[in-house]
């Protein structure tokens, strides 16, 4: 019998009949997606928060209103920044950021941005000397940094930005100015309230002439009394969908003066004397956004595998409703629409989870290339990113939902934990470009990848399978080729004959005299499904080959199920592409669903120790359905008695309002 760690006495029966049935060793599947000293570090970082209180919430975070929660988070921050080097090691981004996950959960706090875009933009675009004055005091927070970008009327479309940065030779000066309300900074994350820096995209202007958007550091706080600087209005836009313990904000700057020295000048630069001389790739200022596309694939990731451990965990736990008359009340797990909606959304977040490794990895080898002036790989690092970050946030987001949906009315309310996490997760589709958006951009480099097959030019390794035409049929079934295969050669036909046909309609419409905008434009759905195909095929391929490389026998097979499940439900979801061109017929594709029919068996007694290997603790979880003992119905009880509403017996707005209204009522019989 495999070890699991995580059988305990006090547990729920229910929850330690699944973990005695495993077949693999969740410890050394945690090993497997962490690596051995972080598997252990995670652990170890989890026991010491605690046993820190001032680490921990004292109720539940969706009992508190908008300033209480703020407050709550900075308050944490602090006491995080004096003892966090006691339980982690802040030279490492995976021990901090597991730490944070653990302290603060989903919903935003007070350094996310400084971290996660402000730092990131300034060790990217800043030259050596700049790195050298602003990175150490921002490391060690004398000041807290954000990245302004997006304005009220312009998110998406960076060229029409509006806030200007006008080049005063005189004084050797920027000067900042929101020229209209729709100029307004409007979203950057922990700007309202919390940052006293901000790196603001601005128009540079230099002799009337402007040069685009570029970044600028910023004072909008002053470092003493947190008062907005002369020329800043500044506050936080409200509450939002969810990250509500984010201030998101706006900034308007009223012709704010900075040193020439404050625009960030590793790539594009302006002499003392006003000469500008452009980076070596036009959009290098965006680096930020590129960084941010890379990581938050794990981070989006992170939340699906989240909400699965809660549904499954739940899903073992709650009985309802009999399979066989008289055989007593099941598992809802053993219902196999329950499995159909949990595996597959435990099998996107492994897939997701394990190809973000990959893409973080490549991201760091092309951004140490580019910051030394190679960006050969720039328009590949920017396509596949653009795909990636579209296809995660919105496959994630449903396979939340349906986690969410699956724990049936306990998972509509907070005490699930799912609601926020899909809030917070789902903001992902619009952040970092709007998915239609950057589904588009990807297309171009589709598009481009046709035509340069056409002609005969060699195509980046990313797009070499679209050279393959002799793949036309469904080879699924056959002798010599195994399921894995036949289904990888599906999502590459798919992927081919979806952009080809998109490309030739594109091309077509231009040969008829459209302009190639409006041809464009006529093509845009298909444009982003072309682009949808592409990206699921790459993660595909990437999450194969992951699987593949790992040497540990019963962890490969173990993740060779939910490998095929993947495939499997690919497939089915994009099925009806396969019958353009004849390349399968309806009993192939039926052949494919049982397939993965069978794996919902297969994967079903493993089920609660996938989840359990994933190692999420109860603190970071927030989840009363999902706790790791399983003792649910108890603790659902404690909770709803912990809520404030039930503070008092009688509530004193039903004393104020409705006893009098219903004592008069009375009155008048
Ligand atoms: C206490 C200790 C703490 C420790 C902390 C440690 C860890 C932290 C852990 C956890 C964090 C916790 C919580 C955080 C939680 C949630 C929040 C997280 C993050 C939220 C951040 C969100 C921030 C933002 O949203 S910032 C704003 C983002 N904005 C956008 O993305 C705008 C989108 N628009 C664009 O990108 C562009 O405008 C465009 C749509 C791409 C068009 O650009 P344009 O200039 O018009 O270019 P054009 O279309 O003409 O294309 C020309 C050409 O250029 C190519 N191109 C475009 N962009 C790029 C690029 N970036 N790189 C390379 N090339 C690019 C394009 O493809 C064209 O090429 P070609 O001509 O076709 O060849
Ligand atoms: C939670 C959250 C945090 C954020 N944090 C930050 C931050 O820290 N810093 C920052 O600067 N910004 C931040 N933003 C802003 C975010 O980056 C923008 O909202 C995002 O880039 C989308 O831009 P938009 O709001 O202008 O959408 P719009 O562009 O107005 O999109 C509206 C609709 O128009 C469509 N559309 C727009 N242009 C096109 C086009 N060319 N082709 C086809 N369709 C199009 C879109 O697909 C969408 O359906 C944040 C946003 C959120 C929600």
């Amino acid at each position: 019998m495999p070890l699991n760690h995580l059988i305990r006495d006090g547990d729920n029966p229910d929850i330690t009949e699944e973990r005695q049935k495993a077949t693999f060793s969740t410890e050394e599947l945690a090993i497997e997606i962490y690596g051995e000293p972080l598997a252990q570090r995670r652990r170890e970082i989890s026991a010491e928060v605690l046993k820190r209180p001032e680490l921990l919430d004292d109720c539940p975070h969706v009992f508190l209103d908008r300033t209480t929660k703020v407050e709550n988070s900075m308050k944490k921050t602090v006491a995080v920044m004096e003892k966090g080097s006691e339980i982690c090691d802040f030279t490492s981004r995976e021990e901090l950021g597991h730490l944070v996950c653990e302290v603060f959960g989903d919903d935003g706090f007070p350094l996310s941005i400084h971290f996660v875009m402000f730092l990131p933009a300034i060790q990217g675009q800043a030259d050596d000397e700049q790195a050298e004055q602003w990175i150490p005091r921002a490391m060690r927070l004398e000041f807290i940094g954000t990245y302004a970008q997006t304005e009220l009327g312009h998110g998406t479309n960076l060229r029409a930005l509006e806030t200007t940065a006008t080049y005063d030779k005189r004084t050797q000066e920027f000067i900042l100015h929101t020229p209209t309300v729709s100029a307004y900074k409007w979203w950057p994350g922990n700007l309202g309230k919390t940052a006293n820096y901000v790196i603001a995209n601005a128009q540079l202007y230099i002799d009337g002439k402007s040069h685009g958007p570029h970044n600028f550091l910023v004072q909008i706080r002053d470092e003493n009394t947190h008062q907005p600087m002369p020329g800043i209005t500044v506050g936080d836009i409200g509450p939002k969908f969810g990250l509500n313990t984010n201030d998101n904000g706006f900034l308007r700057f009223d012709h704010v003066r900075i040193p020439r020295r404050n625009m960030l000048m590793r790539h594009s630069k302006v002499s003392a004397d006003g000469v500008y001389s452009p980076p070596v790739h036009p959009k290098l200022s965006y680096g930020a956004m590129i960084f941010v596309r890379a990581t938050m694939i794990r981070m989006l990731a992170h939340v699906v595998l989240k909400a699965a451990t809660i549904a499954i965990r739940y899903s073992c736990v709650r009985r309802q409703g009999e399979i066989k008359t008289g055989n007593g009340e099941v598992k809802i797990l053993e219902y196999q629409t329950q499995q159909h909606r949990l595996f597959t959304a435990l099998a996107r977040g492994f897939a997701y989870r394990l190809v973000g490794d990959e893409v973080k990895n490549l991201y760091e080898k092309i951004a140490e290339e580019v910051k030394h002036g190679n960006v050969e790989q720039l328009a590949d690092l920017h396509a596949l990113l653009s795909g990636m970050k579209s296809i995660v946030s919105y496959d994630s987001g449903k396979a939340i939902e349906q986690c969410r949906m699956a724990c049936g009315g306990h998972g509509y309310s907070h005490a699930s934990g799912i609601p926020e996490m899909y809030a917070v997760e789902i903001a992902g589709c619009t952040y970092e470009g709007e998915n239609m958006v950057m589904l588009q951009q990807q297309a171009r480099y589709l598009v481009k990848g046709i035509h340069r097959l056409a002609h005969g030019e060699e195509l980046s390794t990313m797009l070499q399978y679209l050279a393959n035409t002799s793949n036309n049929k469904f080879r699924i079934g056959e002798s010599g080729v195994d399921l894995e295969n036949a289904l990888i050669l599906a999502l590459e036909y798919i992927a081919r004959s979806t952009i080809e046909r998109v490309t030739a309609r594109l091309d077509s419409l231009q040969n008829k005299g459209l302009s190639a905008e409006n041809a464009w434009n006529e093509n845009a759905v298909e444009l982003t499904r072309a682009s949808r195909t592409h990206t699921r095929l790459w993660i595909a391929r990437c999450f194969r080959d992951r699987v593949h490389r790992i040497e540990n026998h019963a962890i490969r097979s173990a993740l060779t199920d939910i490998l095929e499940l993947f495939l499997t439900y690919e497939v089915v979801d994009m099925s009806q592409y396969l019958y353009q061109g004849g390349y399968a017929n309806s009993d192939q594709v039926a052949q494919v669903k049982d397939a993965m029919y069978k794996l919902l068996e297969k994967i079903r007694p493993n089920a609660v120790s996938y989840v359990d290997a994933y190692e999420v603790s109860d603190t970071e979880l927030r989840s009363v359905l999902g706790r790791r003992d399983g003792n649910v119905y108890d603790n659902l009880l404690k909770w709803a008695k912990s809520n404030p509403l039930n503070r008092t017996e009688v509530l004193p707005a039903v004393e104020k309002h409705l006893m009098p209204m219903m004592l008069a009522a009375k009155s008048k019989l």
